[in-house]
């Protein structure tokens, strides 16, 4: 799947660390079923790997891909095992090169103008404006669409429910990313049904 389209797939993406492994299915197909598709699994925690292989192998309807991807060595390791993307906080010349021998997308963090022409520079038009809030937020967005139309992102850091209809509107956002669908305690007491409501409002939010 090309980046746009896996971005496309639902008005949010979910960003998680998966603390317990046991919750990981369960919890993609929470997500799934409130109608978000596209789940980012991150690296931040021992059980990134293996939460992303269970999704890809059993659950259907899910877009999975993995966070947090730092290295050349960590996005083979993400596609080994089913990721359909990778996501990175930033972006270095050494990642964007292992991108271009990569078997999926990296969908690279950027936070100025300089890391963007280097996704340019190898390829990459789809990008996550990180941390969104932090680094300009709408205002950066619409700043960077002047010189960079050709430029798709998906900003995350710091947006919620209330902010991500803004985010949404602007011409070069596809979606949003956020850990507001996935509370540490729903996901810790397996309460499934405050995550697919939670999912079903985020996938109400694409105007
Ligand atoms: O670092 C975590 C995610 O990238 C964004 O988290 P947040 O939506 O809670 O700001
Ligand atoms: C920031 C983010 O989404 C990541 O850790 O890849």
């Amino acid at each position: 799947m090309n980046p746009r389209d896996i971005l496309s797939a639902g008005a949010v993406v979910p960003v998680m660390a998966i603390d317990d492994i046991h919750t990981a299915v369960d919890l993609a197909h929470a997500l799934v079923a409130g109608g978000i598709p596209t789940l980012e699994i991150t690296l931040r925690t021992e059980h990134g790997l293996k939460a992303i292989e269970l999704i890809a192998k059993e659950v259907q309807g899910a877009i999975v891909g993995a966070g947090t991807v730092i290295n050349g060595e960590q996005l083979k390791a993400v596609a080994d095992v089913g990721a359909k993307f990778a996501i990175s906080p930033g972006l270095n010349i050494k990642l964007a090169e292992a991108s271009l021998n990569s078997s999926i997308p990296l969908i690279p963090g950027i936070a100025t103008a300089g890391e963007l022409m280097l996704g340019l520079e190898h390829g990459i038009d789809t990008m996550k404006l990180f941390p969104a809030e932090v680094v300009g937020g709408r205002d950066m967005l619409k700043a960077l669409h002047g010189p960079f139309p050709q430029v798709k992102f998906c900003p995350t850091g710091g947006i919620n429910l209330a902010s991500a209809p803004e985010y949404l509107k602007l011409p070069n956002v596809l979606c949003v990313g956020g850990t507001w669908l996935t509370p540490k305690d729903a996901v810790a007491n397996k309460d499934w049904d405050t995550i697919t409501r939670l999912a079903k409002e985020a996938s109400a939010l694409r105007p």
